[in-house]
């Protein structure tokens, strides 16, 4: 039996774009409607029928959901839950995909007293943003992690878990705070070190008119992909997973000038071992089938 009868999907960019057609391809008898706050993406949605209706209000797009899954920047998740908190019914369940969890479940349970709540992160997606940019297979055999509050309903977690089964993903559940740590170092820490490896080559001015743009076949491009990365996400990223990300740059930033005095005094053995442990790390991430198919899928589209 599907989990699910009814789907609403807010917020109709990469994420929930991807929801919309892997949904469509995989649970084909699912209503699934959509919305967008801008009235532009909306034109779109329904230029190229990502759903059987795109509302013209959050209310209206959540009238007779049974699942609603928001899927709109970390710091307007309060503003969107708001937006529909009076047509919810009482029934539904209501999602999320957010990059960060502790601070959106707490914004999701103040906008929305009493609902059902299960947050959720498909630990899968790209540099790209908009409707346009969503495709069906993005979440296959990637994580989707679950964060539940201790008191929701096992029944709850159990069908947005079967949910996400549905799309592909492999489903986890942990606590907010633990999930918040993990992708700190995991996904927020590596898009804040690309993000400033770019800023600094483009700084060097005089390189960057030249020879950055010219020899940037190799590892200068791959941070240069994951630094085209949406800035609104993620400035609201950095800004609602603070703490965490602040405690693993703090950590980096010790290693990095540990590396850095290995480099001046000459220490080879320091970074020839560095460097054979972190190359067991790519091999052994590549053996379990967790390498970037998504990011692949990305340079494939470039
Ligand atoms: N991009 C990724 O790689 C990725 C991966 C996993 C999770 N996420 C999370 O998914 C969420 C969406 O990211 P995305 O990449 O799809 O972004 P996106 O920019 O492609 O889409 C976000 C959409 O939300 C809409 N929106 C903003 N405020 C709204 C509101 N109040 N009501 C309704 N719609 C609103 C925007 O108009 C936009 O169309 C974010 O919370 C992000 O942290 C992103
Ligand atoms: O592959 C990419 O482009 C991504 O940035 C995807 C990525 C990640 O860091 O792994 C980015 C943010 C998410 O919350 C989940 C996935």
């Amino acid at each position: 039996m599907l989990p699910f009868a009814r789907v609403t999907v807010v917020g109709l960019g990469l994420i929930g774009s991807s929801i919309a057609r892997a949904v469509r391809a995989s649970m084909p008898t699912v209503r699934l409607t959509g919305y967008d706050a801008d009235a532009e993406v909306r034109e779109t949605a329904r230029r190229i029928d990502l759903a059987d209706d795109i509302a013209d209000s959050a209310g209206a797009a959540v009238i007779d959901a049974d699942l609603v899954i928001l899927c709109v920047p970390v710091g307007a998740m309060g503003t969107a839950a708001a937006s529909f908190a009076e047509e919810l019914p009482a029934e539904a369940i209501v999602s999320d995909v957010g990059s960060c969890k502790a601070s959106v479940a707490a914004a999701l349970t103040e906008a929305l007293p009493g609902a059902t709540i299960v947050p959720a992160h498909p630990v899968a997606g790209t540099e790209q943003s908009g409707p346009e940019a969503g495709f069906a297979t993005l979440f296959r055999h990637r994580w989707c992690i679950l964060t539940p509050a201790a008191d929701t309903d096992p029944l709850a977690t159990e069908r947005v878990a079967e949910f996400w089964r549905r799309l592909g993903a492999d489903v986890e559940t942990m606590d907010a705070e633990h999930h918040d740590r993990v992708l700190a170092i995991t996904s927020h820490l590596p898009h804040l070190i690309a993000y400033t490896i770019v800023g600094t080559a483009s700084d060097l001015e005089e390189v960057t008119k030249g020879e950055v743009i010219k020899y940037s076949a190799g590892g200068f491009r791959d941070f240069t992909r994951i630094a085209a990365s949406d800035p609104t996400m993620w400035r609201d990223v950095f800004l609602t997973n603070r703490e965490a990300v602040l405690e693993m740059l703090q950590r980096f930033s010790e290693d990095l000038s540990a590396l850095q005095r290995a480099i001046r005094w000459g220490k080879g053995d320091e970074l020839f071992d560095l460097f054979t442990r972190t190359r067991a790390v790519r091999r052994s991430i590549v053996e379990q089938g967790q390498d970037d198919a998504a990011a692949d899928f990305g340079r494939s589209h470039e």
